[in-house]
């Protein structure tokens, strides 16, 4: 894994580095994440003067605000600290940070204060950190409430009290940051579910622990080095067979469209050939609007691509199946999504083929396919997306990307990565089928699948960050213009990737 690759620890590793580090720490390590916090607020306060409240929780995440607030008394801020937690109970760290602030001259509430006049410079939420153990009730969700009101910069310490730091759920009520300082490393809770709408921008510091001394990240954030190897230019002596033959199986009665925007996907993403299949014998034999595209029958599909993906629109019934049982059959890289996958999840005989295969099997469930898969809800898949998606990986035997905010991927050796790119504007009807055609097209031309399968899931974000910044949507945002947009954005990558003789 490439040293730039940020990675992604859960709250049980964090403790595991911290216990190697904490006892020879010098200085200790709550001292250098409060001088971080500092510096931090200093950085969003350069042009707003006045009185920064620091809200304390019961414990070391408290103790980091206490050492932030003494370090900006310290440097003549104006500070109002608001701390209600149970001196004897406060864990020694924090102990220690207390007495260092009252040390200090400073002072502390027990109430929120109303703002001054000229309003909050800034608001630090120090109050739970990674040591939530359940939903905020009570005064302090009030005060997260009555601190989330006020429009100012709102600087969460380590992770937005109130979001479960592995999962990215809120429990109860959460602070809604402009800025999150983590520490250490980031968590997934910062990245998936909830996390994203309530970090803000997102700052990690280290506190100058060399991490990779002290664990292996058990996941990582995805980006465009991880498949930078596969990024290379293409030769002038090519001709079409080189990149693969693309076999999309799907577009029953209705759904035309999902088969042909994934097969359009394809193309768009420099396939050899798209052979596509619309299972409904209805349809047109021919797409007016990309006629490159060679709509076939299902058996030439099967019998003629190299890479498939199976399930766009495909329908629940027994020709449906009877595709599925096939593909799964053949040794070539299998895309399943959409209808691919309930027809899965409810066939022993699908499972068994799935879990016996030699070839690469990759599944793109949503959280209510991914319940389906796994014989749960799709509340209980949210409710630990890594999680659901580490076990579907190894239930399946599949590279596995479950989507949603923070799509997250578990590979069958049970490493995971979250992407970060994309945007709510993509909860549009077909977008799933582009990813696949995405994803398929990178298959055919004979990428690893881990590679794939990382490159099309960042790819299809990236694509719609664009058209975003372009003012294209986020809201009303199509797949087709993430189709074409991936285009230019994964070209673009390509030049970059072999920019300085790389
Ligand atoms: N352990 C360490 O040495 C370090 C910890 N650091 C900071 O410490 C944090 C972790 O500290 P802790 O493990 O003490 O955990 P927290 O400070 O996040 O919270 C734990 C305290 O909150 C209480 N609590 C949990 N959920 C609650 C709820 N819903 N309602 C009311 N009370 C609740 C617990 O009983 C406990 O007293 C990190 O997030 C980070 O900010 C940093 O200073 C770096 C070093
Ligand atoms: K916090």
């Amino acid at each position: 894994m490439s040293d730039s690759v940020q990675p992604v620890f859960t709250v049980a590793g964090i403790r595991g580095i911290e216990n190697r580090v904490m006892p020879s720490a010098d200085p200790p390590l709550m001292e250098r994440a409060g001088r971080a916090a500092a510096e931090e607020a200093f950085r969003l306060t350069m042009e707003r003067p006045g009185r920064v409240l620091i809200v304390c929780g019961p414990g070391n995440n408290g103790g980091d605000g206490l050492v932030m607030a003494r370090r900006l008394l310290q440097a003549k801020r104006e500070v109002t600290v608001v701390f209600d937690g149970d001196l004897a109970r406060l864990p020694a760290d924090a102990a220690a940070a207390y007495v260092a602030w009252r040390g200090a001259g400073g002072k502390v509430e027990t109430e929120l204060p109303p703002p001054p006049e000229e309003g909050w410079a800034l608001i630090a939420d120090a109050l739970f950190g990674i040591g939530l153990e359940r939903p905020l009730t009570g005064h302090y969700a009030a005060w997260i409430e009555s601190l989330n009101s006020f429009n100012v910069p709102r600087l969460a310490i380590d992770i937005p009290s109130g979001i479960d730091a592995d999962t990215g759920k809120v429990l109860g009520t959460a602070f809604r940051a402009t800025h999150t300082l983590t520490f250490i490393a980031l968590k997934p809770g910062l990245l998936t579910l909830d996390g994203p709408d309530h970090v803000g921008n997102l700052i990690v510091r280290t506190l100058d622990i060399d991490i990779a001394e002290h664990a292996r990240p058990p996941g990582h954030v995805i980006d465009t080095t991880l498949f930078r190897d596969q990024l290379k230019p293409r030769l002038n002596n090519s001709h079409k067979g080189d990149f693969g033959e693309v076999g999309v199986i799907g577009g029953a009665r209705g759904m035309n469209g999902a088969a042909l925007l994934a097969a359009r996907a394809a193309l768009k993403l420099g396939a050899g050939r798209v052979l596509v299949s619309l299972v409904d014998e209805r349809a047109p034999s021919v797409d007016l609007i990309q006629p490159e595209l060679m709509l076939r029958t299902p058996e030439q599909v099967l019998a003629q691509a190299n890479a498939l993906a199976v399930g766009p629109g495909l329908g629940l019934d027994e020709r449906a199946k009877a595709i599925l049982g096939e593909a799964l059959a053949l040794e070539r890289p299998l895309v399943l999504d959409a209808d691919a996958l309930t027809l899965l999840a409810q066939d022993d005989d699908f499972q068994r083929l799935c879990h016996d295969r030699s070839a690469p099997t990759l599944i793109t469930p949503h959280p209510g396919e991914a319940g389906r898969l796994l014989g749960t809800d799709p509340f209980a898949v949210q409710h630990d997306r890594v999680g659901a998606a580490v076990e579907l990986s190894q239930r399946y035997r599949s590279l596995v990307l479950l989507k949603g905010c923070g799509s997250v991927i578990a590979l069958p050796d049970q490493r995971w990565l979250i992407n970060t790119t994309g945007h709510p504007g993509m909860a549009s009807g077909g977008m799933g089928d582009v990813l696949s055609g995405l994803l398929v097209a990178l298959l055919a031309q004979r990428w690893p699948a881990e590679s794939a399968l990382l490159a099309a899931t960042h790819l299809h974000g990236a694509a719609a960050d664009r058209l975003a910044r372009e003012g294209v949507g986020p809201i009303g945002l199509t797949a087709g213009e993430v189709c074409e947009a991936s285009r230019g954005v994964f070209n673009g990558w390509i030049v970059q990737a072999n920019q300085n003789g790389h």
